[in-house]
């Protein structure tokens, strides 16, 4: 399976051209990288990639197809602020069931605890709502996750407990992963290709 950007063009209003004639491949399995100075557009390509952001110019298909912007998206989005993913009128039980609903060992993977499921998203901290983040998008239907700095506030123990979970089920599953991260330690350690947009 692959997911393809072609001949991405996207400005915000009237304002200057974030980028132009973007083209990038992911395919089942693989980690990319997307690195580039801050302000350059890459939560903006993101969100272009995950369906929140309609382009400009150019299409996103996978494996050739359009993809549909009813029911379940195949290309889910995880970025750095889970307080602003959640509803924080809903307990979270309801945040985590929102689209599919997480199996037990997933839960376990990702190190969810059964009385947490109860509280209010102001209830939990960071870390531990990003865990909930992380299971609402690891869905079956799940084919490419972009990972938008998606650990990048957390402690070292989260962050490598999130990622270890993370890869264990791109692999199980073939799904493909998008890095961005300003973390080169992280990317180089993670991806079999980075894309740098700054020297693009
Ligand atoms: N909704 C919006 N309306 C207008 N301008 C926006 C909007 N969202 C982002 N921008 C602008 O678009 C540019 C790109 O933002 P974006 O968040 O995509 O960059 P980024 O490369 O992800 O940056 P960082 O590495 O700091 O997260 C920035 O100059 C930002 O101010």
């Amino acid at each position: 399976m692959q997911l393809e950007a072609k001949n991405i063009g996207f400005r915000y209003g009237d304002g200057p051209w974030l980028f132009q004639g973007l083209d990038l491949t992911v395919e089942s399995g693989e980690i990319v990288g997307l690195t580039g100075p801050s302000g350059l557009g890459k939560t903006t390509f993101c969100r272009i990639l995950s369906g929140f952001e309609t382009p400009l110019t150019g299409s996103i298909t996978i494996d050739g197809s359009p993809i549909s912007p009813k029911g379940f998206h195949p290309v889910q989005l995880v970025f750095q602020h889970p307080e602003k993913a959640v509803n924080p009128r809903w307990k979270m039980a309801k945040v985590l069931n929102e689209g599919w609903k997480p199996d037990q060992e997933l839960l376990d993977l990702l190190g969810i605890e059964q009385e947490w499921l109860t509280r209010w998203p102001n209830e939990l901290s960071g870390g531990e709502l990003q865990r909930f983040c992380v299971a609402r998008a690891l869905s079956p239907h799940t084919r490419f996750l972009i990972a938008d700095e998606m650990t990048t506030m957390l402690d070292a123990i989260t962050q490598a407990q999130i990622w270890q979970a993370v890869l264990e089920i791109a692999k199980q599953r073939e799904m493909g992963i998008i890095i961005v991260s300003h973390e080169e330690k992280l990317v180089k350690r993670l991806c079999h290709r980075v894309i740098d947009l700054g020297t693009r």
